[in-house]
């Protein structure tokens, strides 16, 4: 039988300060399947996301492809599991865009020319290519969120963690946004408020709320209750 792209089992965690964010998760994800993960803020939505590659570590277990993430597999999961971070700011640092797209396939040893292909590639993807030579500073939000998604397909991972992409973008930004999130065939975990935007690409909702699962099925049912949203802190 396929292994799920992704499969978490009993996964707890409890930060240094003692606030507890995730308890006994319990989640598994198809090859292919587009996911949403909603829930109020402070939900653990984002700490759940930085699980997938190890960028946090709790107790419970994390699978990629079946794969049990641990220090001896993190380096080859994270080259699978591409994680957008909420703000461009913590993935954009180099002077033009063309270099913080070229970053990670340069770190990983890739050709230049191979180097070359794949940033061309992934600014098309995002329909960036005309400001390759600009500086990520100088972009507008929007722009910068496209950059910050280049720099993770560029990498061509198999499963994709977004962080609130729609957060802060203007109406055509977050249209634009949207339609382009649409077309992408990987795997995807999506964290966000944006409930149009997981009822235009996500089938299937998973509810947080302080740390547990309390919804998980198709998105038109789990949208569908005005009285649950209400209660969830999701109208
Ligand atoms: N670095 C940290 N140190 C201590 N506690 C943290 C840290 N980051 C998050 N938390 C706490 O962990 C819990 C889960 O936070 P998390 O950011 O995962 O929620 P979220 O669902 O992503 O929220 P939001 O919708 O506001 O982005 C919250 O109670 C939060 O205050």
């Amino acid at each position: 039988m396929l292994s799920p792209a992704v499969e978490i089992l009993h996964l707890s965690y409890t930060y240094p300060t003692g606030q507890v964010a995730l308890r006994d998760i319990c989640l598994r994800i198809p090859v292919g399947e587009h996911v949403a993960l909603v829930g109020p803020n402070g939900a653990g939505k984002s700490t759940l996301l930085l699980h997938l590659n190890g960028l946090l570590t709790g107790q419970g277990e994390v699978r990629i492809f079946g794969v049990p993430l641990s220090p001896a597999t993190v380096r080859q999961i994270r080259s699978q599991v591409g994680l957008v971070f909420q703000s461009p700011d913590d993935q954009l640092f180099c002077p033009t865009v063309f270099e913080d797209v070229a970053y990670a396939p340069i770190y990983a040893g890739l050709s230049p020319a191979e180097v070359e292909a794949r940033v061309r590639a992934a600014l098309a993807v995002v329909g960036m290519s005309a400001h390759a030579e600009r500086s990520p500073f100088h972009l507008s939000l929007g722009e910068q969120k496209r950059v910050a998604l280049a720099t993770v397909l560029v990498m061509q991972p198999a499963i994709l963690a977004l962080d609130e992409p729609t957060a802060g973008l203007d109406p055509r930004g977050r249209r634009e946004l949207m339609a382009l999130l649409r077309t992408l065939p990987q795997t995807l975990l999506l964290a966000t408020h944006d409930l149009d935007l997981v009822r235009l690409i996500c089938p299937r909702t998973v509810v947080l709320e302080r740390g547990e699962i309390v919804a998980d099925g198709p998105t038109e049912h789990v949208l569908s209750d005005p009285a649950f949203l209400e209660a969830h802190g999701l109208a």
